[in-house]
């Protein structure tokens, strides 16, 4: 019996040395994971390491563990190979074993069952089982050669198509620009303007600021199941489909009242009822959300987008066919990011920025994700889903509908509603009553949208499932989700996470304003502060913080500076108390967008995009091209220096003003670009004014002159009194221009002081918000451009070499997201 199993264990490894050849000579033809033979592969290989986990699991021999290890040598061996030609050859030698090996086997069973006394097995029976291992024999051979018939067929195509593709970054450059083109069709709403006229910029938004990386318009998202509609909530494994009744709140505090024109269950249950929306131009209707009819009739369009985004997507696909773990693992997340703005479709700040990236590498990393934002205008390549809901908003019931877009494997999610078109070009526009009536209704909208909005077919469901707020205007999501839900016992395992990207607005107001919100009395605790400055009042931010699972500030230096007197702005204490739930992570920024490579706005007009390799001729076109555009004369030695950014006091644009006499007295030039307190914009007319051949001074918001203001000028004046992160110095940077910032939160975190002596660094600080270090710093700035060259260039290489994508950050996302996940 010893020398039996002994035969089995030999038999088992050889079966398990013919599997590791089969793989590796599936392994090494990369085309033959392009074609369906990519599913394939793991199965052999799921099944080999089963094997292995078997006998590694049993008792092993020293010669056992031997083979073992030339077997994995061997695997290891072949893998590294680029020809197959030898594992091929060793394949099929062990295919001739393998009916060797079946025979030792079957005799093995055969002296097996004789020892326990078993009369089966008889001569005609052997035959028959040898005749049958033949043919399996056969067979197996016939599909090994066909597989490597598939090898070469592919191996033929890859050539061929890798000579068609050329030089992927320009494919990627011309995607991005047929990208910008398109999304310049958007067109919120207002115009860029120079010199104030038009918009109130402060809230304005710029629709043809950004490009759409890749719109997938009306294709269903990553989980599709096509045009079977599975019920909501079924395939996160979540929590089962609350029924309409269930899923609204109770009825006291309900905000949800019964759908007034389509039942949920006809539009998000049922795909063949068609929903009482008719498509126009304003309203285009998601074929995926309705009948087969429609889906045919829009079937050519996304299919056309799909194939004009081939080009840059391909190293995504290409990743999936490889069939690698999402990076985020076993803690891939259902996760909803609510924002109030979200780039490029409304953008006034920083904010904007955040909402329209961070998702993004989200989902890079596995998980699925959602943006909910308000429809401020016609987004064209957003469709209306065809749901409507209606809301309970100060006593006004108040309908909304859904629109939906799939870009860049996020769903965006977009709140439509009267109230939000007549604020298009001001999104924080309107008395204080208006934008909190705009919030509320945003946040009770947007807390739902995983009961109601099926995003690729399949809604989200409450399992697994994160909000993630932000800022005051979202603040009343946590809120919500506490009240209505989880104190009602209902989306038990939905988390959320409030992220601080500026404490000093908070939704203050007067206590009587709670009435507003729905919320049950005794939540009247968590709006009502007491402070030396608002005297009592409400406060939606603070009630946010106490409800959120989780609380993220935008840096590590803001992660502190929010739990001071002087950074919390009233609400430090509530901070400091639930300190044990915050966190601080850095922005990234969307390495797509600001990319001097990429920047399309840098392609014409004089200006020219750069890399690292080419940065000193690529700055100095694009300097020459914007002196050029500003009317400024045209000199490369003269410094240049910029401001970007909103006008009020936390920018500390006054600063600059203070120090404008001793830089007017300086060889330099100077322009702004900001919109904002109308005392500061008439500040920055009247110093253009002042000194013509030297300042500009641009009112108003227009992305496009705020990219060319970023490659063109040599110094980026940052004297922020607070700055929770800043993107400005990381888009800065990124170009390889030079920060001089007030070293306070973010800016301290990511802007190192340049050291002469080590040749360390990356820009300038000064300590205090004000004029005497500005003037200090900016002197050694000018100094170091006029007269260390080398180090000048030093500062630029660093600063472009650094990585600052928003991949680290979306990592460390990740660890919140789950932190709030297992929290109780
Ligand atoms: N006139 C104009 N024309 C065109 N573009 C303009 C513009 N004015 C500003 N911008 C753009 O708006 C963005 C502003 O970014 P900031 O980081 O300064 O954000 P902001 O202070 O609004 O937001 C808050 O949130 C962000 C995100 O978390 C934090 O980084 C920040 O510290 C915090 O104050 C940049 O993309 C900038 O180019």
């Amino acid at each position: 019996s010893i020398s039996t199993s002994n035969d089995l264990t030999s038999a088992f490894y050889s079966l398990t040395n013919m599997k590791y050849n089969l793989c590796s000579v599936l392994s090494s033809s990369e085309a033959f994971q392009l074609s369906g033979g990519a599913s394939f592969l793991p199965v052999f290989r799921s099944s080999m390491f089963l094997d292995t986990y078997k006998l590694r699991h049993g008792r092993r021999s020293a010669q056992q563990k031997q083979v073992e290890q030339s077997l994995k040598k061997r695997f290891d061996d072949a893998e590294a190979s680029t020809s197959a030609g030898s594992t091929i050859a060793d394949g099929w030698i062990d295919i001739y074993n393998f009916s060797r090996i079946r025979r030792t086997a079957r005799r093995c069973t055969r002296v097996l069952a004789d020892a326990e006394g078993s009369t089966n097995g008889s001569s005609s029976n052997e035959d028959e089982s040898l005749q049958e291992t033949v043919e399996e024999s056969k067979k197996l051979l016939a599909l090994q050669k066909e597989l490597l018939t598939q090898v070469a067929e592919r191996k033929k195509l890859i050539t061929t198509l890798s000579q068609d593709l050329g030089n992927p970054k320009q494919q990627l450059k011309t995607l991005r620009e047929s990208d910008i083109n398109r999304s310049s069709l958007l067109q919120v709403g207002s115009e860029e303007t120079k010199n104030g006229q038009g918009q109130n910029h402060q809230q304005g938004g710029d629709s043809s600021s950004s490009s759409l990386t890749s719109v997938r318009s009306g294709s269903p998202s990553k989980r599709s199941l096509g045009t079977v509609w599975p019920s909501p909530g079924t395939e996160s494994g979540s929590s089962p489909p609350l029924p309409e009744k269930t899923a609204s709140p109770p009825v006291v505090h309900s905000p949800v009242q019964t759908v007034s024109s389509i039942p949920v269950e006809a539009s998000t249950l049922a795909p063949t009822v068609l929903p009482d929306v008719v498509s126009s131009p304003d309203h285009p209707i998601n074929p995926w959300n309705n009948t087969a009819g429609a889906i045919e009739q829009n079937s050519k369009e996304p299919q056309k987008q799909v194939e004009q985004q081939d080009t840059r997507p391909k190293e995504v696909d290409s990743e999936h066919s490889n069939k690698a773990p999402p990076l985020a693992g076993p803690n891939v997340m259902n996760i909803i990011v609510v924002a109030a703005e979200c780039a490029p479709w409304s953008k006034t700040g920083g904010l904007g920025d955040v909402a329209g990236a961070l998702p993004k590498a989200l989902a890079r990393r596995g998980h699925r994700v959602m943006v909910v934002a308000p429809r401020y205008g016609i987004y064209k390549e957003a469709w209306e889903t065809g749901i409507r809901k209606v809301y309970n908003v100060s006593g006004q019931d108040m309908e909304v509908g859904y629109f939906h877009v799939y870009v860049d494997e996020v769903d965006f999610v977009f709140i439509d509603s009267p109230l939000f078109h007549s604020w298009s070009n001001q999104i924080y526009g309107g008395s204080r009553e208006d934008v909190l009536t705009r919030m509320v209704l945003l946040c009770k909208a947007a807390v739902e949208v995983p009961w109601h909005v099926p995003c690729g077919g399949v809604c989200y469901g409450d399992g697994n499932l994160v909000f993630v707020a932000n800022d005051w205007h979202t603040a009343l999501l946590p809120v919500y989700l506490q009240a209505y839900y989880h104190d009602n016992g209902l989306m038990p395992f939905a988390r959320s996470i409030l992220v601080i990207h500026n404490i000093a607005h908070q939704g203050r107001g007067p206590l009587a304003d709670f009435n507003r919100l729905g919320l049950p009395d005794h939540y009247i605790s968590k709006f009502q502060l007491y402070d030396p400055i608002g005297g009592e009042h409400m406060n939606v931010f603070m009630a946010g913080l106490l409800t959120a699972h989780r609380i993220v500030a935008v840096s590590h230096g803001y992660a502190r500076e929010c739990q001071t007197q002087e950074g919390g702005w009233g609400l430090d204490w509530v901070i400091r108390e639930n300190s044990w739930k915050l966190r601080g992570v850095v922005n990234g920024i969307d390495d797509i967008e600001w990319n001097p490579e990429l920047d399309a706005f840098l392609n014409n007009e004089g200006y020219t995009n750069y890399s690292l390799e080419s940065f000193e001729v690529g700055k100095a076109n694009c300097k020459a091209a914007l002196q050029k555009e500003l009317g400024l004369p045209i000199r490369a030695d003269v410094p240049l220096l910029g401001f970007i950014g909103r006008l009020d006091y936390q920018k500390g644009v006054d600063i600059i003003a203070q120090a404008m006499p001793w830089m007017m007295d300086k060889d330099l030039q100077l322009v702004m670009l900001g919109s904002g307190r109308s005392d500061l914009e008439n500040m920055l007319h009247s110093f253009e004014h002042q000194y013509q051949d030297k300042v500009r001074g641009w009112v108003g918001f227009s992305v496009k002159t705020a990219h060319r203001i970023t490659a063109g000028v040599d110094i980026l004046l940052m004297p922020s009194r607070f700055e929770p992160c800043g993107l400005n110095q990381l888009y800065a940077m990124r170009y390889g221009t030079v920060p001089v910032v007030h070293a306070v939160g973010g800016l301290r975190d990511t802007v190192h002081p340049f050291d002469p002596f080590t040749e360390q660094g990356l820009g300038w600080t000064f300590d205090k918000a004000e004029v005497s270090g500005l003037i200090h710093a900016l002197g050694n700035a000018i100094w170091t451009f006029r007269d260390f060259k080398d180090s000048w260039r030093g500062i630029q290489k660093r600063g472009m070499s650094q990585n600052l994508s928003w991949d680290h950050a979306a990592q460390q996302y990740e660890e919140v997201l789950l932190a709030a996940k297992y929290q109780w």
